[in-house]
């Protein structure tokens, strides 16, 4: 197919050629034809009908044949879709600059993706949110498809803590920049503090809401890790309520482990706001505790295995072997 000239291989016409490798020898000399390494256009095009053809048989086979290969098509395709949807928001949100407005386009541009994904998102309790004033939202957190919960509830004008990794993912970390997302480095401790410091500040006088997932790492294991305090103490210091999000387990469609990835339901139950009036922070392991017990209560009770019922969660010695 490919028509290459390679002049002179096989000859050796100089002492100084004699030392290269025949294949990287070119000598117009040696070499009537001007025109090496030649591809015809028609000559082409068989050979990429011929490879479309297989990927358009492989790859529709690998969807129903291979669980696995669905999983990896279903997660890129999530990936991706993010990343483009956030192509087309980044001049929207452009306008305004970088602003916490911003998020409800986000929110916006994601919400339909659960219809793409077949996942049904069932709301409860989200006459809890308190209606106009500041709170920090704490929610468990389990794999990326999080974000399908958090923008069916996420109230107005709150931006989640990120790690500061994600700044750097393409579309998608300058979409999250553009809309307020808060950036952190979990390597260093120190930096982390100050920024949750400052934004304790802000969020009182720019009136605004934080969502922090206090585990700090994605965990999908049929529990909670125990909590970082950092979202705690955000909390006391401001001396605003903390709204717990419990997102029910995704086992029944969705285990990265078995790279199972199919439709299913998933219930977020917004639980009531916990004062932090009075406290200091001497009180936040205390509080911390509290929560995290209150949550961890109501992700069992909400989790099903599939099969309708949340013994998968109660097995001794299974995935649910809460540490509570
Ligand atoms: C269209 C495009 C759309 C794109 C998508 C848009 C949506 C994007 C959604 C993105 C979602 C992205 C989701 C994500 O990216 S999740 C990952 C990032 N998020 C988090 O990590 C949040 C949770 N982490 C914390 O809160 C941690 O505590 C931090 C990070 C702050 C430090 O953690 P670290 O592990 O380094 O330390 P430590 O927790 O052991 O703490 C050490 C000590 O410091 C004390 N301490 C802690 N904090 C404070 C404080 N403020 N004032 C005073 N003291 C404080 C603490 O009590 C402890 O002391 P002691 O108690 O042991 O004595
Ligand atoms: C040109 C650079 C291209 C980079 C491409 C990067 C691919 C990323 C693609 C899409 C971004 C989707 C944004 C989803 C946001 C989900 C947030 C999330 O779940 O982050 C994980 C974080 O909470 C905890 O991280 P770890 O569990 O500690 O790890």
């Amino acid at each position: 197919m490919v028509r290459t000239s390679i002049c002179g291989a096989g000859v050796n016409p100089s002492p100084s050629a004699g030392r290269l490798s025949p294949l990287l020898f070119r000598n117009q000399a040696h070499c009537p034809s001007p025109r090496p390494l030649q591809v015809t256009r028609m000559e082409l095009w068989p050979g990429l009908w011929t490879l479309l053809l297989l990927l358009a048989l492989l790859l529709p086979t690998l969807w129903f044949c291979s669980p696995s290969a669905k999983y990896f098509f279903k997660m890129a395709f999530y990936n991706g879709w993010i990343l483009f949807l956030a192509v087309l928001a980044i001049p929207v949100c452009a306008v305004r600059g970088r602003n916490v407005e911003n998020m409800k386009i986000l929110r916006l541009m994601l919400l339909h993706i659960k219809y793409l994904y077949g996942i049904r998102v069932e709301v409860r309790g989200a006459h809890h949110f308190p209606p106009s004033q500041p709170y920090v939202v704490v929610s468990n957190h389990q794999s990326s498809l999080d974000l399908l919960g958090m923008m069916e509830v996420l109230p107005g004008r709150c931006v989640p803590i990120a790690k500061r990794e994600l700044l750097w993912a393409g579309s998608a970390g300058l979409a999250c920049w553009l809309a307020g997302v808060i950036f952190i480095d979990r390597k260093r401790t120190g930096d982390a503090i100050s920024v949750m410091s400052e934004v304790a500040q802000t969020l009182i006088t720019q009136d605004v809401r934080v969502w922090v997932f206090p585990e700090g790492t994605r965990n999908h294991n049929g529990s909670m890790l125990p909590f970082k305090r950092g979202a705690f103490h955000l909390a006391v210091q401001a001396q605003v309520p903390i709204v717990p999000i419990v997102m029910s387990s995704y086992q029944d469609f969705y285990c990265k482990k078995e790279r199972r990835f199919t439709s299913g339901r998933c219930q977020v139950r917004v639980l009531p706001p916990v004062p932090t009036e009075g406290l200091t922070p001497d009180d936040v392991p205390a509080l911390a505790d509290t929560v995290r017990h209150s949550m961890l209560t109501v992700f069992r009770e909400i989790s099903t295995d599939g099969r309708g019922g949340g013994d998968y969660l109660k097995k001794p010695g299974g995935v649910g072997e809460a540490q509570l």
